[in-house]
């Protein structure tokens, strides 16, 4: 029978369907690996612990710290951005040594958000399962792993057995035929699918990204597009490893070596949905009616062109019919697991080199890990950012999300590489629009929401 590329990861890793659960329709599946970071990670790890059990194979889990840590450049890494947060950061730690797991600690030169430093390590692999107490977990599907979040209980299960239970979800196939044009990128590519099928387009599905425009994305690329599945209610994304994957994983430290290489690359060629599989829902995009893109509103399936209008928002301080493109901002950041990887840091300096930050606006880049951080000081874009007026951080989740400490003032409009731009997400009253690093270089130079080629105010 035809099968699907995520069926195959499935089946491959189905232990059983134990009898207990032929109604539900679940089967046990074996979780290759296991990520966690401080935030949840740490209460999945004492838990475990605090029921005498213990990782069955602590070499397939990893942790690292991201959410809490402080990323402001000069301050002690064991510090916590959130205010008291510093127990989850020693807590972590001290589970992890004890656990032995594989520990990434804030002062490791691997450091960053967890779903930035799986791909850059080759932790995440095509044909693993692959699970996280985060919801972003999604983006590693980028890499033709199965790829998904989970609870922290589920996390201590997944520790402590290697498997998982749970139904196979239904599938997604999204299409995208054509070419994306000249400096439209995958956040826009993301942006306009949910834009389109809503907030709850994907259905709980599986969504497998296929079509020329797909495949001509690199691997980073490729991480921001499936990054954004679960913000249109997708299980997971997943993508088909092709050579772009191959040479992107080959000879990162956890990435097969010698002749397990190329024995995984022979199973990893095989990992594509059949030519007849089918799936429960197929949409199909073209690539060239893709726009620079931007969310107005407090979802975000609220998105739309840079120069198009927006609904009426309270929470946005925006009027029916109102034109996006030029509205006064106070806050710019790029960072996160969407788009805080080295091609986003260049996309950005790009715009930024010889230009300055508009009088009145905060602008703050947060590499996604301390690699991110030293490839872009290697080849002086920090040094763009700086002189343009960006603070540059030390690598962390940073302003993607609030829970205490530093933010942008209440009310402040703010354009943001994140993913997420529900009310309250990077602060009280803190007004978060969506979009590409482009888009959000372009605007805090211009001071007010700008496309790329038109950054001057
Ligand atoms: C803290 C964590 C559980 C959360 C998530 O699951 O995604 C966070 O990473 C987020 O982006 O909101
Ligand atoms: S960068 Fe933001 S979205 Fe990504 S894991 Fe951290 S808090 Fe979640």
């Amino acid at each position: 029978m035809a099968r699907t590329l995520f069926d195959k990861i499935w089946d491959a890793h189905r232990v059983s369907t134990p009898k207990s659960d032929e109604a539900s329709g679940e089967d046990l599946i074996a979780i290759d690996r296991v990520f966690l970071h401080e935030r949840t990670g740490s209460v999945a790890l004492e838990s475990l612990m605090a029921s005498g059990r213990e990782p069955i194979d602590p070499t397939r889990v990893f942790c690292t710290m991201d959410h809490i840590v402080s990323t402001d450049e000069g301050r002690g890494r064991n510090d916590a951005r959130t205010p008291g947060g510093e127990v989850f950061i020693t807590a972590t730690r001290a589970a992890a040594q004890k656990t032995g797991i594989n520990l990434i600690d804030v002062d490791s030169a691997d450091q960053g958000i967890v779903h930035v430093i799986s791909p850059e390590l080759g932790i995440a692999q095509p044909g693993l399962t692959l699970v996280c107490p985060d919801s972003h977990t999604c983006s590693q599907g980028a890499l033709g792993a199965a790829a998904w979040g989970i609870g922290s209980t589920d996390a201590e299960h997944a520790m402590a057995t290697g498997t998982l239970r749970l139904k196979r979800p239904p599938q997604m196939r999204i299409r995208v035929n054509g070419t994306l044009a000249d400096g439209i990128t995958a956040k826009d590519l993301i942006l306009h699918i949910i834009g389109t099928l809503g907030a709850d387009g994907a259905k709980r599905c599986a969504v497998e990204f296929c079509g020329e425009a797909v495949e001509a994305l690199g691997v980073e690329a490729r991480l921001t597009l499936c990054n954004m599945a679960v913000e249109f209610a997708a299980f997971t994304a997943i993508i088909a490893p092709d050579e772009t994957t191959f040479d992107y994983l080959e000879g990162r430290r956890f990435a097969p070596k010698a002749d397990d290489w190329d024995a995984a690359l022979a199973y990893w060629r095989t990992l594509i949905s059949d030519a007849d599989a089918t799936f429960d829902f197929e949409h199909v995009f073209d690539a060239k009616e893709i726009g620079h893109m931007i969310t107005w509103g407090t979802s975000p399936g609220q998105a739309g062109r840079l120069d198009g209008t927006a609904d009426a928002s309270d929470y946005m301080g925006l009027k029916a019919g109102e034109v996006i493109e030029g509205l006064p901002i106070g806050g710019a950041f790029i960072g996160s697991c969407t788009n805080a990887r080295i091609s986003d840091l260049r996309a950005a300096a790009k715009i930024l080199r010889g230009r300055k930050v508009a009088d009145g606006v905060t602008a703050i880049c947060v590499p996604g890990s301390m690699a991110v951080r030293r490839d872009a000081e290697a080849e002086g874009i920090d040094q763009i950012f700086r002189d343009a007026g960006f603070e540059w951080g030390e690598a962390g989740c940073a302003f993607c999300f609030y829970a205490g400490g530093r933010t942008f003032a209440p009310g402040t409009r703010v354009v943001s590489s994140t993913n997420r731009n529900f009310e309250g997400r990077q602060g009280p009253n803190v007004r978060t629009h969506l979009a590409s690093p482009a888009v959000v270089a372009a605007s805090a130079v211009a001071g007010k929401i700008a496309a790329p080629g038109n950054p001057s105010p």
